[in-house]
């Protein structure tokens, strides 16, 4: 049937790259995740100065929301569900004090509407002239070292992995970064193990008499690439923007200790805890997106945004809030949700950022907090896997006049090194947090194994620990997930280097199914909507084809109740009740016209039956009347009939079928001869 074909849940906006892949809600319908919890009026408690310094804190349980089955099956108590809040306490100030950077004058309210934040443009705007100056300087500075490359002695991108569209199944993109010798292996005389051929390539010189080994990736980072070339060219703007649009994203570094990865994510030790202008060259990949997160939500005027942040760490198996640690550093629990399928850290403290420096005092509060410690290959070495978490609600007019909110998310990973506890010399305590961390990236290692391995997909191992308990929805739920793994150049570091390039190679064959979250109320009066609109279509079709609109459309169409025109922006504060009355009259809406095209499909099954009832009692008339001329041809009277092919060949010739041709010829040849 026509129905079962239609596109009921069309893109929100059929321009963007995201909706390459409109079935999404229809296949995995929408959730009704990331209740946004924490409740502005209750956070703006606090000291003056602290409510100056932060605009608003609060403890919340991030407990994601019942998981919706499909806008058909959602029962309406599930609808007015919506924001189920729990364990909201009140933040003390102190232990988050944020710095201001930039004077930014209060914002009141949560919304961040595109770009009537104050302090935004300024900040934006600063930044896209800083970066274009750098830009045309990074790019003065490529030509005079080019050799012939584009990206010479920095960047060698493969023509894979580069589409920035989506499919029903997307893999973890997965780039390379090389870091540059350090102080110390130059002086050992360390040598370089690595060569960059092109194309995506590494290839591990493996030494004298051995195969050199071979790994292609999408992109891979030389060790002259600047962080604005990891920013440029990783995909994490493409993340960003997926983010906004509401996909669950993530960002993950992995690679042995002292490999880079913390100096990709925030930069050199230090930089971020000291409060550097967020412009500084040197920052990594987290403020870089901060700055273009605020820049896409500027870009977005028609949407109004709410970014919500959360900082943890897991430290020896153990989640600790990095927005909140404590002085006793009490340890969060991680939860499964039932509802929604996923795991989700109990209690965990979130805050509400209007303005690029909340995020930065977030980022910059978490960095200090988090444990680092020195051993033998990395003096400041991260002693846990960090994960910081910016929650994007956007609550936009999707289709004409209704508004719908979706819920994104982008989170940073810095995952601590591997380490060869021989070459760290760990002992100690540094010791048990080295055997911490490699039984956790092994339990990683072990699921990335398997997701990775198609046709055998097994059990996936992600209770076995916490990292991957929180990472399993970026690895193969429902998001998007950017891999960057860090490498180190010299050939005393080699056995780590293939090691973290096989991890990568694996984990390129990943796959993930994105899926845009939403509201259950919103994505449910939404599709009603859009199934109203799509069966009105099909409608209208039907009746033109068949032309019965005059008697038809009168009695049963005209009598129904008729659509509501809700303005958009009322629609969010619209009472239980009158929401329940709306979603009531879109569902007899979708039975009445389900009824209505029922009966004119029956109708069309009817005229089909007839007309080939019709066209079998033609045949045999047809039949009958070429016996009769058949009879007739054996009459030395009448003339032969041509059969009815023949007649539909020759019509033009002979549109007098009952003409004897010979008689008509004659006389023709007669009256042409006389003439
Ligand atoms: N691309 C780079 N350019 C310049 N310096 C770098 C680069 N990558 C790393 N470094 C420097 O190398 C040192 C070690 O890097 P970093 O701490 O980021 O490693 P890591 O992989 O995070 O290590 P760990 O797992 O032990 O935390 C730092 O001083 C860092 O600034």
């Amino acid at each position: 049937m026509a129905l079962k074909n239609l596109q009921l849940f069309r893109p929100v906006n059929p321009g963007s790259m995201l909706y390459h892949r409109p079935a999404t809600p229809m296949r995995a319908p929408p959730t009704a995740l990331s209740r946004t919890i924490s409740r502005s009026a209750e956070t703006l408690v606090g000291s003056a100065k602290a409510a100056k310094d932060i605009k608003r804190k609060a403890r919340s349980t991030e407990h994601p929301g019942p998981l919706v089955k499909g806008s058909s099956s959602i029962g309406l108590p599930a609808l007015v569900a919506g924001d189920r809040g729990a364990a909201h306490t009140v933040r003390d100030d102190e232990s988050l004090r944020s710095r201001s950077r930039n004077g930014s004058t209060e914002h009141p309210g949560p919304l961040v509407k595109g770009s009537s934040s104050t302090a935004l443009p300024a900040l934006v705007e600063a930044d896209r002239a800083a970066h274009t100056a750098r830009d045309d300087e990074s790019l003065r500075s490529r030509s005079r070292n080019d050799s012939g490359s584009s990206r010479a002695g920095s960047l060698d991108r493969s023509t894979r992995g580069s589409s920035s569209q989506l499919s029903d199944e997307d893999n973890i993109n997965v780039v390379v970064r090389v870091r540059p010798l350090n102080n110390k292996e130059r002086g050992l005389g360390g040598r370089e193990a690595l060569q960059f051929p092109g194309k995506g390539q590494v290839v591990c010189d493996a030494g004298p008499g051995q195969k050199p080994k071979v790994f292609s990736y999408n992109v891979v980072f030389e060790p002259a690439a600047t962080q604005e070339d990891i920013v440029e060219y990783s995909g994490i703007k493409r993340l960003l923007e997926m983010a906004v649009e509401g996909f669950s994203c993530t960002a993950f570094c992995y690679g042995q200790t002292g490999s880079g990865k913390t100096h990709t994510l925030t930069g050199p030790p230090g930089l971020v805890e000291k409060g550097t202008s967020p412009h500084a060259p040197e920052h990594g990949l987290v403020v870089r997106s901060f700055v273009h997160l605020f820049r896409l939500i500027r870009d977005r005027p028609d949407s109004h945004f709410i970014l919500k942040a959360s900082f943890l760490e897991i430290y020896n198996e153990k989640v600790i809030d990095l927005l909140n640690p404590g002085s006793a550093r009490k340890p969060l629990q991680v939860r499964w949700s039932k509802e929604s399928r996923s795991f989700y850290v109990e209690n965990l403290f979130t805050v509400d950022c209007e303005e690029l420096d909340d995020l930065f005092a977030v980022l910059e509060e978490g960095m200090r907090n988090r444990a680092v410690g020195a051993h033998a290959m990395n003096a400041n070495s991260s002693r846990s896997h960090t994960l910081l978490c910016v929650r994007v609600r956007r609550d936009l007019r999707a289709d004409g006049s209704v508004t719908c909110s979706t819920h994104g998310k982008i989170n940073f990973v810095d995952l601590a090194g591997s380490e060869m506890t021989k070459k760290t010399q760990s002992s100690g305590k540094t010791l048990e947090e080295a055997n911490n961390i490699n039984r956790s990236l092994m339990v990683l290692g072990y699921c990335i194994a398997q997701l990775s391995d198609g046709k055998k997909r097994g059990h996936i191992p992600y209770r076995d620990s916490k990292l991957t308990k929180l990472l399993a929805d970026s690895l193969a739920g429902n998001g998007v997930t950017l891999m960057i793994a860090c490498i180190a150049p010299t050939k005393a570091n080699l056995s780590e280097t293939i090691n973290t390039l096989r991890y990568a190679s694996r984990a390129k064959k990943i796959k993930t199914k994105p899926i845009v979250k939403m509201d259950a109320r919103d994505a449910l009066i939404l599709s009603l909507k859009r199934e109203v609109e799509a069966l009105q279509a099909e409608n209208q079709h039907l009746r033109t084809a068949l032309h019965v609109q005059t008697d038809y459309s009168i009695d049963a169409y005209n009598n129904r109740r008729p659509l509501p025109q809700i303005e958009p922006s009322k629609l969010l504060q619209l009472p239980p009740a009158e929401l329940v009355d709306l979603v009531q009259i879109h569902m007899d809406e979708n039975t009445a016209l389900r009824r209505e095209n029922t009966e004119l499909f029956s109708i069309r099954d009817q005229m089909l039956r007839d007309h080939e009832l019709v066209s079998r009692e033609n045949e045999r008339l047809l039949k009958k009347l070429e016996d009769v001329n058949s009879v007739c041809v054996r009459s030395p009277i009448i003339p032969a009939r041509p059969t009815y092919s023949e007649t539909a060949q020759s019509e033009k010739d002979q549109p007098n079928i009952w003409t004897n041709p010979e008689v008509t010829s004659a006389n023709t040849s007669s009256r042409s001869g006389g003439s």
